[in-house]
Parts: structure tokens; C-alpha cells; sequence
């Protein structure tokens, strides 16, 4: 477990970890020798000559000094070290997630690690400071009296390593019972908060579908289940405590009824019999503690576990020498992706090429594979076979960064920050002025979405951009991409409503941004793909049609067909009903 903590703290933040838990063992085994120490003390203060107790109290008195200085020094250092394993974690956790592909940040996973960033790196805090100290103190200081005792007397000695054994064997059991049902309540206890999560963002529309409770709901099952899971743990773990307390006791009556034994035997005498009865009864007391911390570290031990297996995920392998595009130009070869290996393929021999300065839409039904085709090309997944070409370059052989720099994604659901306005633009560009940032407004339509918020480009855009319309997120991002100066743009289309004024400056913006780069859209509107040079049309992740917009109407082909469906659909209008006359 030990290990595994060092691990996953990392090579830089171990050392002083491993200097603070050496520290907290110096502490127990001064501990066990202080306690030790009272044997011989109390023997000669109770024996025949009193004054023979002296150079064994200034004995007792300078380990006691030194015990207490150590303490100290653990105590102070291991507050210290919880802090910084608190940081640590926390940026190891963050360095690696932005390496790992961005396909890996499933759902599920949302979940365990909103759980693991907060109540498993909070577990893991406590580690050096509440659950490592007392637990060596429970080990180490009775193993150092029980040396002290194989000096002292031999029959109690024994007994005492027999008692120890047999503790260490029931400790063992219960903890392994624990651990299981530990393990299942956590598992539950992650789906209950990824439930809660999911709750609190489907509110919108749960009170639409008029759910505004959740009896029966999935929520509702995960939270009885929880419920349950922690009952389960309860009937575990009480009985395994209850057991292990009262090997203890067990363990101190043997003890004492021995020494009592022996004393009435003839083999100790009074002053050494209430020696050793201290010493019994000092070094037992510890030993209870050792049941709690040793759940506290089982419970720290399995969230250490599922961080390291998050740190032990494999990140997108980077190229050893990056490769720089030598210009916009997208191209897919062949390219077949599944998201589960085996499983049906969401792209099946893609291929397609869009130049420098044109604009090309990507048309087809729900579920054809538009999306996986932008996911592939800004690599979030790496391809199962074929290639993804930028400026004539295998993804895979450009560097993150570069690639980052060269094709920016617009998706169609926007995540802004909390910020304002400007600062949510600058992610793209730390350095940028209030003039670069005018100037890609004034291209994007941001300019006039700025104009009419409260305070311009100091409004906050709340939480995730929760104030603007998805509309206007969508200019913020394509602000960001304008801001990167990306060479190849993918833009997403909203597949919601646009009012006309909307969807023509997207248009606009699109056949804009299309002059002087690649840019690929997702295109849902008729408006888009007629504007386009190129159009490509998927079906079950195929491209059954590619040519320009007239070639393909011509064509009266599966183009035509959803060009139609499309502007069926968007005949529809809600009018109001006539007034009764
Ligand atoms: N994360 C995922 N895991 C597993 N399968 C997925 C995942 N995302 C998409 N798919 C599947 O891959 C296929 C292509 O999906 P994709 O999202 O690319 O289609 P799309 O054309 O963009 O659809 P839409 O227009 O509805 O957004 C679909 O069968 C979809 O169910």
C-alpha cells in the first residue's frame, strides 16, 4: 500500500513522505522503548533499594525527552508532508488527464473522478498525517516492548508473540471481509454521485417531461442502493471490529492472569510483577487503536489503487521528433474507427481531402458518423486503420501541441468558463490585445453580441456560459479558433434553431473564415451545405456521395434526399391558432 502511495505521488514528492513516515516510526519505536524503560524504573523504586531507580529514571527521562522532540518533529512534519500530498496529487492527477485521449473521459469516469479528485485525495491527506503515525505507533512500539519483554521475562514474552500472532491473524480476516464490501460501497457510492450529478443537469428537462421528483427514478435506485451497500458495510464491519477488540482483551486478561500466575508462583516478585503488569497494560493500548486505522487504511488504500490506475492510463503516444503540417490541407485515407475494438465501426474507410481556402460540409443522418469524423481528424482517438492527414502529416506524427495549434474544434456544445467574456476569448491566446480581440469579434459576430451584454466584454458568462445563448457561445469559440489562428477550422453547426439573422451570419462567418483556411462543417442547414465547395455525405460512418453542392443535386442521389428531408423540416413552423370568429 505504501508503495503504491509513493508511486502515485511521484518521484519528486515521495522523498519527503518517506522522510516524515521514517520519522513517525523513530516516534513509535522511542514510544515502545519509553515504555520499556518504566520496567526496570519501577522495579528498583519498589524494590529494597529506591536510590538503584536513578540512573535508570535519567535513563527514562532522556528517551522521554528525545520521544518528545521526534514527536514533535513528526507531528509538525507530517502536517506539512498532508498538505503537499494534497497538491501533489492533485497536480499529478491534472498533469497526466491532459495527456490521456480525450475519448477516455467517458460518463463513468466523470464520476469516479470528480470522487477520486476530492474524497480520495482527501483520504490520501490523511494518510501521513491521521492513519500512518497511530498505526505505526499500534505495530511498532508493542514489538519494541515485546523485545524489552524477551529480556525481562521470557513465559510473558512468548505468550505475548503467541497473543500478537493470533491478533494479526484476526486483524487480517475482519480486514479482508471489510475490504470487500468497502470496495462494492464505494462503486455504488460513485454511481450514486454520478446519479446526483446527472439530477442536478437534467433539471431543465425533467421539469419539461413535469418529473420534478425522482421516486422510482434512476436517482432514487442509485440512492437505495447506496443505502443499502453502507447497511451491508455496517453488518461487516461492526462484527469484524467487535472481534478484534475483543481479541485484544483477550489478549491483556492472558497477560495479567499470567503475571499474576507467575508472581504467586515464586517467579516474579512484587516490584517486578507491577512493572510488568504497566508494561502490559501501556503496550495493549495501542493495539485497539490498530482496528480503526487499519480500516481508515484499507479505505485509503483502494482509492490509491483507482488513482493509480487512472495515472497508469495510457496517454495518446507522442511523436519522438514532432512533425510540423506544412499547410491547412485535411486528409482522410481509408480511415476505419470503432470506439470499442471489435465493435461496429462509426467511421468504415473514410476518405476525403479539403484544401486550403474552401469550405466543406459534412452532411448526413443522425448517427452516420459526423461527429466520431471531427473527433478522429483534431485526434481525440487515434484511427484503427487508414490515415488522418494535416498539411501532409500523420496526426500521429505531429505533436499535441502542434496539432492543437493547427486545428481548432468548434463543437456544437460550447463549454465556456466562468469568466468573463474577453478572458474566455484569450484561452486561445494569453498574450492577445483588446485589438486582436476586436478584430476577431468583428469577423465572428461577436462584436455585436458584446455590444448588448451589461458590461461588454467584462461580462461574466457564468458557469460553463450558462448566461449566453448556445448561439452566442458558439461565436466565443469560433473567437477562440479565429484568436489561435488555426489554419484548419471544424465548426460543428448548432442543430438547434437559429433566427434568420443568426443563421446567416453563421453562414457568412463560415464562407469568411473559408478564404484564407480549411474549414470543415458538421453542417445541418441547407444554407451551409449550398454555400460549400465540397460536400460529403456519410452514411453508417460510409461516404456515399462527395462533389459539390450542384454536381450532388444533380444527382438526385442521397444528397438530394436529405437536402429534402432537411428543408421538410424546416418548413414546419408553429403558427398560432385563429382566433374563433
Ligand atoms: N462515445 C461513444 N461510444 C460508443 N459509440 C459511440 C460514441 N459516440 C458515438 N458513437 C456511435 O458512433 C456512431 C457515429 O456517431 P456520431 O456521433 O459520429 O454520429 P453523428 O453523425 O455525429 O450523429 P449526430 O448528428 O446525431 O450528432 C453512432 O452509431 C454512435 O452511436
Amino acid at each position: 500500500m505504501i508503495r503504491t502511495f509513493l508511486r502515485v505521488l511521484g518521484p519528486d514528492h515521495a522523498r519527503p513522505v518517506v522522510v516524515s513516515l521514517s520519522l513517525s516510526a523513530l516516534t513509535a519505536v522511542l514510544h515502545g522503548l519509553v515504555i520499556a524503560l518504566l520496567v526496570p524504573v519501577l522495579t528498583r523504586l519498589l524494590g529494597p533499594d529506591p536510590a538503584a531507580a536513578l540512573p535508570w529514571t535519567g535513563a527514562l527521562v532522556a528517551v522521554a525527552a528525545v520521544y518528545a522532540v521526534v514527536r514533535s518533529l513528526a507531528l509538525a512534519r507530517s502536517f506539512r508532508v498532508g498538505g503537499e500530498v494534497s497538491r501533489a496529487l492533485h497536480h499529478r492527477l491534472a498533469d497526466h488527464l491532459v495527456r490521456l485521449p480525450v475519448g477516455w473521459f467517458t460518463g463513468p469516469r466523470l464520476g469516479e473522478l470528480t470522487h477520486l479528485a476530492t474524497t480520495g485525495v482527501v483520504r490520501s491527506t490523511s494518510l501521513p498525517v491521521h492513519v500512518l503515525p497511530p498505526l505505526a505507533d499500534a505495530v511498532l512500539t508493542p514489538v519494541v516492548a515485546l523485545v524489552a519483554l524477551a529480556f525481562l521475562q521470557w513465559q510473558l514474552a512468548v505468550a505475548t508473540a503467541v497473543g500478537l500472532a493470533v491478533l494479526a491473524v484476526v486483524h487480517t480476516w475482519s480486514g479482508r471481509a471489510v475490504a470487500r464490501d468497502d470496495a462494492a460501497r464505494d462503486a455504488i457510492a460513485d454511481e450514486a454521485s454520478d446519479r446526483v450529478l446527472e439530477h442536478a443537469r437534467a433539471q431543465q428537462v425533467l421539469r419539461a417531461a413535469g418529473r420534478t421528483d425522482d421516486r422510482g427514478g434512476a436517482l432514487d435506485r442509485a440512492l437505495a442502493a447506496e443505502h443499502a451497500a453502507s447497511r451491508r458495510l455496517l453488518r461487516t464491519a461492526v462484527p469484524a471490529l467487535v472481534a478484534y477488540s475483543a481479541a485484544v482483551r483477550v489478549l491483556l486478561t492472558v497477560l495479567l492472569a499470567l503475571t499474576v500466575h507467575l508472581t504467586l508462583g515464586g517467579t516474579l516478585d512484587g516490584p517486578a510483577a507491577v512493572a510488568l503488569l504497566v508494561l502490559v497494560v501501556r503496550f495493549v493500548q495501542p493495539l485497539s487503536t490498530a482496528a480503526e486505522h487499519g480500516a481508515a487504511l484499507r479505505l485509503s488504500g483502494h482509492v490509491l489503487t483507482r488513482v493509480a490506475a487512472v495515472l497508469d492510463a495510457d496517454p495518446l503516444p507522442e511523436p519522438a521528433v514532432a512533425a510540423v503540417p506544412a499547410d491547412g490541407t485535411v486528409e482522410l485515407v481509408d480511415v476505419r474507427f470503432a470506439y470499442t475494438p471489435g465493435g461496429p465501426p462509426a467511421l468504415d474507410g473514410v476518405s476525403l481531402r479539403a484544401q486550403p481556402g474552401t469550405l466543406t460540409a459534412v452532411v448526413g443522418a443522425s448517427g452516420s458518423g459526423k461527429s466520431t469524423l471531427t473527433a478522429v481528424l483534431a485526434r481525440f482517438f487515434d484511427v484503427d486503420a487508414g490515415q488522418v492527414l494535416v498539411g501532409g502529416v500523420d496526426v500521429r506524427q505531429i505533436g499535441s501541441r502542434e496539432l492543437a495549434r493547427h486545428v481548432a474544434l468548434v463543437p456544437q456544445d460550447v463549454y465556456l468558463f466562468d469568466a468573463t467574456v474577453a478572458e474566455n476569448v484569450r484561452v486561445a491566446a494569453p498574450g492577445a490585445t483588446d485589438a486582436d480581440l476586436a478584430a476577431v469579434a468583428a469577423r465572428c459576430g461577436l462584436d455585436a453580441v458584446v455590444a448588448e451584454l451589461p458590461d461588454g466584454w467584462a461580462t461574466r458568462v457564468g458557469e460553463g456560459g450558462s448566461s449566453l445563448s448556445g448561439g452566442q457561445r458558439q461565436r466565443v469559440a469560433i473567437a477562440r479558433a479565429l484568436l489561435k489562428d488555426a489554419p484548419v477550422i471544424v465548426l460543428d453547426e448548432a442543430t438547434s434553431a437559429l433566427d434568420a439573422s443568426n443563421e446567416a451570419l453563421l453562414t457568412r462567418t463560415a464562407l469568411d473564415l473559408a478564404r484564407d483556411r480549411t474549414v470543415l462543417v458538421v453542417a445541418h442547414r441547407p444554407a451551409t451545405v449550398r454555400v460549400a465547395d465540397t460536400v460529403v455525405v456519410l452514411d453508417e460512418g460510409c461516404v456515399v456521395e462527395q462533389g459539390t453542392p450542384a454536381q450532388l443535386a444533380a444527382a438526385d442521389g442521397p444528397y438530394a434526399r436529405l437536402l429534402r428531408d432537411r428543408e421538410r423540416a424546416q418548413g414546419w413552423r408553429l403558427v398560432p391558432s385563429p382566433e374563433p370568429v
